[in-house]
């Protein structure tokens, strides 16, 4: 029950269960001026009843985007399970390209799908049938009505927010469509985010990225870069036991909700189980420029990890010596 005693359009029993307690993160009125302290302080924040996608909130129903959203294909991922983890087309092994890389199975297949067959199959699954998630980008080739849509965004809000806070371009915006349930599991974006939702409810979990070492990263030139190596369901403590430890924040998002996703921010995202189909659309901004100012922030450590990680595998050029270098490196030196 909210303040107002109006009944939540979601119940508990549509979340998935994990071992972990959350924090919920803020709602704030998108008048609120400490909007911008949690922006500068790089914290998570909902902001609520703007109007930032107004004209999709209006029109942006599954029929409409069935409609209007253009008869080139669309990129979807399909999946045996709920999860959707993403991976990295580039860093995959090529045998026959003798690139070197990890030998991958990628664990969705990456599919462009009419959206009318798209939602044909959202509307026709049944328990056991794989699953399909469109992630496709609003810049290229949607129909008119779209256009007219996206340009009646509040972009002085937005823009407004990327001016003060110093963000860097807006690289793209995402459309997400999800059947209830599907996941997207525990990783972080290098990329300032407003997660805007649209229809039905998504809940997203939030960790910081000073919590890197509880949420074990793949290695940088792993297809599964950025993405935690931890499988919620069913943590393996053996392998990952500060796992446990990872202390988050959680928003569950429905429509008009726009969730500030700082960059180098963790987030595990679910539409709700039960909740028919969500909708999403996200605004990437590059980060603004880094500045060296000491105490470093805990984002800057992350970006500097990667960058070693990265020179290593330049110099040595075999991703399987990476591992032991640095083992070697630190193992007795560096550690207790
Ligand atoms: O909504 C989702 O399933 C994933 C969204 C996401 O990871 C992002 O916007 O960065
Ligand atoms: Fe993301």
């Amino acid at each position: 029950m909210d303040g107002e005693g109006n009944k939540k359009p979601w119940d508990a029993s549509q979340l998935r269960k994990y071992d972990l307690t959350f924090d919920e993160i803020p709602r704030l009125h998108y008048k609120d001026p400490k909007i911008d302290e949690y922006i500068r302080a790089n914290k998570p924040v909902v902001i609520i009843e703007s109007n930032i996608i107004k004209p999709a909130l209006q029109r942006w129903t599954l029929e409409y985007l069935e409609k209007n959203l253009g008869q080139t294909g669309h990129t979807c991922f399909v999946s045996k399970n709920h999860q959707f983890k993403y991976y990295d087309d580039k860093k995959i092994y090529d045998k026959t390209n003798n690139t070197k890389g990890v030998e991958f199975t990628p664990p969705t297949k990456k599919v462009e799908m009419r959206i009318e067959d798209f939602m044909k199959r959202v509307k026709e699954w049944k328990k056991g049938d794989d699953r399909i998630y469109l992630q496709q980008s609003l810049t290229t080739s949607v129909g008119n009505n779209i256009v007219e849509d996206f340009v009646k965004f509040d972009w002085d809000y937005v823009n407004g927010k990327q001016a003060k806070h110093n963000w860097g371009p807006l690289t793209s915006n995402l459309l997400f469509i999800a059947m209830e349930g599907n996941q997207t599991p525990c990783h972080y974006d290098e990329q300032e985010n407003f997660f805007a939702q649209v229809q039905g409810y998504k809940r997203c979990i939030l960790f910081p990225p000073s919590q890197f070492e509880c949420l074990y990263p793949y290695p940088v030139h792993h297809p599964h870069d950025r993405q935690s190596m931890v499988d919620f369901e069913h943590p393996d403590n053996a392998k990952f036991p500060k796992f446990k430890d990872a202390k988050g924040c959680e928003a569950i998002v429905g429509p008009g909700d726009v969730l500030y996703i700082p960059i180098y921010w963790w987030h595990h995202i679910e539409s709700l189980m039960r909740g028919g189909p969500t909708t999403t659309v996200n605004f990437w901004y590059k980060g603004g420029p880094s500045t060296l100012e000491y105490p470093l922030k805990d984002h800057q450590k992350v970006a500097i990890s990667r960058n070693v990680e990265k020179m290593l595998l330049e110099v040595l050029q075999d991703p399987k010596e990476v591992g032991p270098l640095l083992s070697a490196m630190v193992l007795g030196r560096y550690t207790e």
